[in-house]
């Protein structure tokens, strides 16, 4: 397992841009060396920032064929398809309408007037869909992190960090609402050559001194769920100020 790497920056705007920016400079070196570069998004308020820094990003960087990209998601909030909680929809109106990309390498967590009785069968179905189109995996994976330290729709004490035989479980209990979720699981995350905690604020200062703990400070997964997650190349802390500021 790699160190984690850590970047900080002044302002989220400043951490939208320098994410964005990476981003493209990955996808179109994957996309040079001949591969469909793969990436699983996330939801929360940095992302929103970070979707609209990537058409800023790509305006500037033409070698990102955005049609060849396959577009995952993390985690999604288990809602009617055009509530404006839902991340894809944010995604889309942020970022996916403005790029090029190709409908059928977006690929939405269901939603709940979609055409699955409940959430499970729709985790269940996601679930699928990536063992069959996901290839070997991601080649980033996105994520916030919330105050308790969670990642996607993966919550301190759940249950579902302990599920090891299924790619996307359902949440019926999220305490951060809505509810009802689909979330990867952690062997889903897991599947990916870098990971990008994207994470702002006074508020999750905790939680990220938290996870970069080591020895006998490290924080054990149940508590933390974010410190069940690492690339196999890179795992790098994206932080502004406030967010580092507990750490040593
Ligand atoms: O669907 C969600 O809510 C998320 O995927 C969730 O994991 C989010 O990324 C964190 O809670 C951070 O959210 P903020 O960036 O808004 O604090």
């Amino acid at each position: 397992m790699t160190d984690p790497e850590i970047e900080t920056f002044p302002s989220p705007d400043a951490l939208a841009a320098a994410v964005a920016g990476r981003l493209v400079v990955r996808l179109a070196a994957i996309q040079a060396a001949g591969r469909t570069p793969s990436i699983a998004l996330t939801g929360g308020t940095v992302a929103v920032k970070i979707h609209q820094a990537v058409v800023t990003a790509t305006e500037g960087h033409e070698d990102v064929d955005w049609g060849n990209v396959d577009i995952w998601w993390g985690d999604e909030r288990y809602l009617p398809e055009e509530d404006p909680e839902r991340n894809a929809g944010q995604a889309w109106d942020a970022m996916l309408s403005h790029l090029d990309v190709s409908p059928g390498r977006v690929h939405e967590m269901p939603a709940s007037d979609g055409p699955h009785d409940s959430v499970q069968e729709a985790a269940e179905a996601y679930g699928e869909t990536l063992r069959s189109r996901g290839g070997e995996g991601f080649d980033v994976v996105m994520l916030g992190l919330g105050p308790d330290g969670h990642v996607a729709s993966l919550f301190p004490g759940s249950a579902q960090l302990d599920v090891r035989d299924a790619v996307a479980v359902a949440v019926t209990d999220s305490p951060k609402p809505p509810p009802e979720r689909v979330s990867l699981t952690f062997g889903a995350l897991n599947r990916t050559a870098e990971v990008w905690f994207v994470v702002t604020g006074t508020g999750k200062a905790g939680a990220v001194a938290q996870a970069l703990a080591t020895g006998d400070d490290a924080a054990d997964v149940h508590d933390l769920p974010a410190v069940g997650v690492h690339g196999r190349d890179a795992t790098v802390w994206f932080l502004d100020e406030e967010a580092a500021s507990k750490l040593g």
